[in-house]
């Protein structure tokens, strides 16, 4: 039996538009003003050194490590130091009513149900943990941060990677196949298909077109009393 589900954001519980349209431009506005503001902070520093480490700059100054930054954000690189900044920063949008997260209609509904029938509920994105949180705590639908048991970010690896799922799945502490993962991106659900997890994918907007995975348009279709486990192969 299922016994647990692990969901992507970006795609599957939330529209790409959101993300890409409303999150990604307040950053990238607000990087310059928060990296002066924070440029001395012992986090900010540590996060600037990876960048640097990871880009191959030397980011000596706000200017140079907001260009990078806003860089990596028109290139939707999911690098973890952007990620951690990027959720530094949306928390001020959160907290002043600049936005919502965005959800699909039958995101709370079926999360909630789910919950309901027993299931643990985990995220699994490439923003980070605080941002996650941020991001199901100031819902469209209000505060849902109640109904996940746990989070995980690009620090368990990247989400193409299938040694990131047999992290997660460790870290869960149920078998592989008792785990569901639910993602809008075939070589996310690819990966966590290897490490032994059963897999449905997202297609929103119903114009994806083939995949190797059961798929849904909407969690509506996810019939959590009957799903199966994945077969072990032995
Ligand atoms: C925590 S919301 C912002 C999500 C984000 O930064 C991102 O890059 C989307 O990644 P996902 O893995 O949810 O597709
Ligand atoms: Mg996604």
């Amino acid at each position: 039996m299922i016994k647990a589900i692990v969901t992507d954001i970006e795609g599957t519980t939330s529209s790409i538009s959101f993300v890409k349209e409303v999150l990604f431009p307040y950053a990238a506005k607000a990087f310059p003003g928060f990296l002066d503001a924070h440029w001395q902070d012992e986090t900010v520093q540590a996060l600037i050194s990876a960048a640097a480490e990871e880009s191959g700059q030397t980011l000596e100054t706000p200017e140079k490590a907001s260009a990078l930054f806003q860089q990596w954000i028109a290139e939707d690189r999911k690098a973890t130091s952007l990620k951690a900044l990027q959720g530094m920063i949306w928390k001020q949008g959160y907290q002043n009513g600049d936005y919502t997260a965005h959800l699909y209609s039958d995101t709370a509904k079926c999360l909630k149900q789910w919950k309901q029938h027993g299931l643990d509920l985990y995220v699994y994105s490439s923003g980070s943990i605080p941002a996650q949180k941020l991001f199901f705590g100031y819902s469209d639908e209000g505060d849902l941060t109640a109904l996940f048991s746990g989070y995980f970010d690009t620090t368990s690896g990247h989400k193409q990677e299938v040694q990131s799922y047999r992290n997660i799945q460790a870290d869960i502490g149920l078998p592989a196949e008792q785990l569901l993962f639910l993602s809008d991106v075939e070589a996310e659900l690819d990966a966590a298909a290897e490490a032994g997890l059963r897999t449905i994918r997202l297609d929103r907007e119903g114009s994806q077109g083939v995949s190797k995975h059961q798929v849904v348009t909407c969690f509506n279709q996810i019939d959590v009393a009957n799903l199966q486990e994945r077969p072990t192969a032995d």
